[in-house]
């Protein structure tokens, strides 16, 4: 049987409708043994993006879910965000090419959208797409990553 993956979910108040209509589509994925979402549970809670985005990468870095999606305003917050984790790689993606290539030629672990950027139907299609992208750890693009945790680590 194929591994079931675990992913944690986590939005501010600007990007909390998008991010729940988001976690309800994983949660009915059979691909997705977990869903874990960190919150904001609605628009009335104003913690700010830094503070999720920084507990849902550190939820990867510590191997507790394999990746995460996150959503902000725009994506770009919750991206900057997430990147300051050592050992998270993560992108804002609005397309289905750049989604892909974000785990296949840089295994990223984190997509982050903005609410105010994409709708939410081309956002349930891309983060469809992107649960069934796979890293390939013998592929030319893992030398390249590996520079990156190689500068990190240094
Ligand atoms: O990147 C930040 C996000 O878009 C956030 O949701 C909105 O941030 P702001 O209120 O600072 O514009």
């Amino acid at each position: 049987m194929k591994h079931a993956m675990k992913i944690a979910v986590a939005a501010d108040n600007a990007g909390v409708a998008l991010k729940n209509e988001l976690r309800d589509l994983l949660r009915a994925d059979g691909r997705i043994a977990e869903v874990r979402d960190l919150g904001v549970p609605d628009a009335a809670d104003d913690r700010a993006y830094p503070l999720l985005g920084i507990a849902a990468a550190e939820a990867v870095a510590a191997g507790e879910v394999e990746r995460a999606l996150l959503v902000c305003g725009t994506g770009i917050g919750m991206c900057i965000s997430a990147n300051k984790v050592p050992g998270v790689r993560a992108t804002v993606a609005h397309d289905s090419y750049s989604a892909e290539r974000s785990v296949k030629s840089n295994d990223c672990q984190v997509l982050t959208m903005g609410a105010r950027v994409i709708g939410p139907e081309l956002a349930k299609r891309i983060v469809t797409e992107w649960i069934g992208h796979v890293f390939d750890p013998e592929s030319a693009s893992a030398a390249k990553v590996a520079r990156i945790s190689d500068y990190e680590q240094a």
